[in-house]
């Protein structure tokens, strides 16, 4: 595969947007015919670039492509209808393996070699070949790729995915625990050949699948993207292409490695989000969180609310979720019998109970004394609001009395987040309901605002600048800043090697005389924003680490209080109208954000500067991405191609893999390269990696 191509898998698990109308049932999902509508659609599969969509970026290459392909004899982009359906039909179907349709009907993609956990599973008709495994726990498929036109960065890359159908394909009410432990084994199974993972489901469990994907994918390194539609692709009007298109050039060009939720232009966190409205075609919302991005006429991403890893831990898969949870949801005059007999009738051992305004119940004394009652026998109860919007905060007595009676506070969790999270820890045996019941309070994959959180970003929920959290900081950062501006003055000013500029703060003083502290303020940050890159890139050149380590403090710091380009959420209307003002003034793609394009880690990489490569690492930087400035290869195939073992075992700690194109590149390499230390270096390089089972859970 080519390295211009960013490859995505796509499992299709059922939904609304493959269905076709059956007179009787209704909508039903029918087998294979999403992937023969994206076949047939040149803007989803455009194999040879020779369709319109590849040919009118310019206006001399329309033509170019309008004389070629719009001769009276070369057909047109549909087949003509005639007035004999029946006639027609078996026209194009004999036109299918004959000629002159052929040009409708694109052939597939060269296949790809896929992994299914489901031997039983799959629908296999479009497979070209496959095979259940020896142990008969997998399905080894060749399946055919799709390819879409060239898109983004100048027109130079494309996206080739491939369609891995379930079956049978569900209506997502019937998904269920299962059905997600599929999903993630599935994507484990595949992690090292795709370079994301797009995921096609029913909206009307979705974002209890995208919470629980959340939870079930820890040190995720790639984009899983969520997306259906509320409207099939077997409607002329529909919304599915939309949303599929944008998950697809979204998957592919913006490296969110996160499990997000692709619907009507918005990309939401997966485990932030809940579907709100069964009509509209904007179904979901996300109440607590603004959305990532925003697929408007540029994908405008909130960058500084993007999750990166930071832990120096591979990618891995959990396969355990416990089932004995339950949702419950008070209401006036809820008998506290009831309650008893549902919490000691089944094997219940998690609660999330959903109760009213920032988390009250009634404080009358046999209900509580059913839940304190629940609670000493290990159950853990988590309190969620009924209120789609708001956080469980305890200011009130009746709330403080859930607390005395040993129920948590789950923060502004949404029911889908606590719900899965909790089944998921529940899974883990290693774990005591009082341990559980703290990291209910704690955020592990970003699926809740921690208070801490809102203070050290200076960002409410809706996105907007919190003014009082900031000002605390200001001093600091404005030291901090001028301590940048210093190290500027070193490097670029000076010849000499080495020396720990950070800790040199008089002579920065003495390098900028200050006279007005606001016009420095808005100055330097100026500055900062231009000359980061380069100074990050100048520190590992040199191989500074702790200047590397300010800089990258520093940047983490400017993308973490953006001021702003924070896509808001719908259902915060009033803050939100004031998020967007306040945005406005704003670019929304400063340089002061993490660049996710920056190749300062393939650079260390390159050079085999080890500590940089852990410093850059910690601080978020993607250990799969190519950069374009290094041949489009990964800092795992730089570090083994330059020859340093060290910085490759670091990589590969941190779930580094060689991509599809280098694996085969590297057989190439060791033959050229006969030295026993070169090839040891290539086989360290390409070992399996795995994360212990056995690792605790981590917090993020
Ligand atoms: N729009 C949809 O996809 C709804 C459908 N019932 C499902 O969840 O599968």
């Amino acid at each position: 595969m080519a390295a211009d191509e960013t490859r995505i898998l796509i499992l299709y698990s059922g939904g609304t947007l493959g269905m076709v109308r059956n007179p009787s049932k209704g909508y039903v999902p029918y087998p294979g015919f999403l992937t023969e509508t994206l076949r047939t659609q040149s803007r989803f599969h455009d194999p040879n670039a020779d369709s319109i969509f590849s040919w009118s970026d310019t206006t001399d290459r329309y033509k170019a492509w309008s004389e070629a392909y719009s001769r009276p004899d070369s057909g047109t982009t549909t087949p003509q209808r005639s007035s004999n359906h029946e006639m027609e039909l078996s026209t194009a179907l004999t036109s299918v393996t004959g000629s002159s349709l052929s040009s409708h009907f694109q052939p597939f993609g060269k296949p790809t070699r896929v992994y299914s956990s489901s031997p039983d599973g799959i629908y296999t008709k479009s497979a070209v070949e496959h095979r259940i495994s020896d142990d008969g726990k997998r399905l080894e498929l060749m399946l055919p790729t799709m390819v879409t036109p060239y898109l983004g960065d100048g027109g130079k890359k494309r996206t080739r995915y491939t369609v891995l159908e379930y079956d049978p394909l569900l209506d997502s009410s019937n998904m269920e625990t299962k059905d997600w432990l599929r999903l993630v084994a599935d994507i484990d199974l595949n992690y090292q050949n795709f370079d994301a993972f797009i995921i096609l489901h029913g909206t009307d469990t979705m974002s209890y699948t995208s919470s629980a994907l959340s939870m079930l994918l820890e040190n995720l390194g790639k984009p899983v993207v969520v997306t259906g539609a509320q409207v099939p692709l077997s409607e002329l009007r529909n919304d599915a292409i939309e949303n599929v298109l944008g998950a697809l050039v979204v998957a592919s060009t913006q490296p969110i490695a996160e499990v997000t939720l692709f619907f009507a232009s918005t990309l939401y966190r997966g485990n932030r989000v809940s579907k709100l409205s069964n009509s509209a075609l904007s179904a979901f919302d996300s109440p607590n969180m603004p959305p990532l991005a925003r697929a408007g006429i540029s994908i405008d991403v909130a960058w500084h609310l993007v999750r990166r890893p930071t832990r120096l831990a591979p990618f891995r898969a959990h396969d355990a979720l416990s089932q004995d949870v339950v949702l419950l949801r008070l209401f006036p005059g809820l008998q506290s019998l009831t309650v008893r007999s549902f919490l000691e009738s089944s094997p219940i051992r998690g609660v999330v109970l959903h109760s009213y305004g920032a988390g009250n119940a009634p404080t009358r004394k046999d209900l509580l004394d059913v839940l304190r009652e629940a609670a000493e026998r290990g159950v853990v109860i988590v309190n969620i609001s009924q209120c789609i919007q708001g956080e469980v905060s305890a200011i009130y007595e009746v709330g403080k009395t859930l607390e005395k009676v040993g129920v948590v506070a789950g923060a502004d969790m949404t029911p889908e987040a606590a719900l899965t999270k909790l089944s998921y820890l529940l899974a883990k045996k290693e774990l005591g309901p009082d341990q559980i019941r703290r990291l209910m309070g704690t955020s592990l994959r970003g699926e809740l605002t921690e208070r801490t959180q809102v203070r050290n970003y200076g960002h409410d929920r809706t996105g907007r600048r919190s003014s009082s959290s900031s000002s605390g900081t200001a001093t600091t950062e404005r030291r901090r800043g001028k301590r940048v501006l210093g190290l500027l003055a070193r490097i670029l000013g000076s010849s000499h090697d080495g020396g720990n500029v950070e800790e040199d703060e008089n002579e920065e003083e003495t390098l900028y005389k200050i006279k007005d502290e606001a016009d420095l303020d808005s100055l330097a940050v100026e500055a900062e924003r231009g000359i980061l890159p380069y100074l990050i890139q100048r520190s590992i050149e040199r191989n500074e680490p702790s200047t590397l380590s300010s800089l990258l403090a520093r940047q983490g710091f400017l993308a973490s209080s953006q001021p702003t380009a924070t896509p808001h959420t719908k259902t915060a209307t009033a803050t939100a109208s004031a998020a967007t003002a306040a945005s406005s003034s704003s670019s929304s793609s400063s340089s002061t954000e993490l660049d996710p394009h920056s190749s300062a880690l393939h650079l260390a990489a390159t050079l085999g500067r080890l500590e940089c490569v852990r410093l850059l690492l910690q601080s978020g930087y993607n250990v799969h991405l190519r950069a374009a400035s290094h041949s489009n290869h990964s800092p795992l195939y730089l570090a083994a191609y330059n020859g340093h073992a060290d910085v490759v075992r670091l990589l590969r700690s941190a779930g580094a893999h060689l991509l599809m194109d280098e694996r085969q590149a590297d057989g190439q390499q060791q033959q050229q390269q006969q030295q026993q230390q070169q090839r040891d270096i290539w086989v360290l390089a390409s070992g399996p990696s795995r994360a212990s089972e056995d690792a605790p859970v981590s917090v993020e």
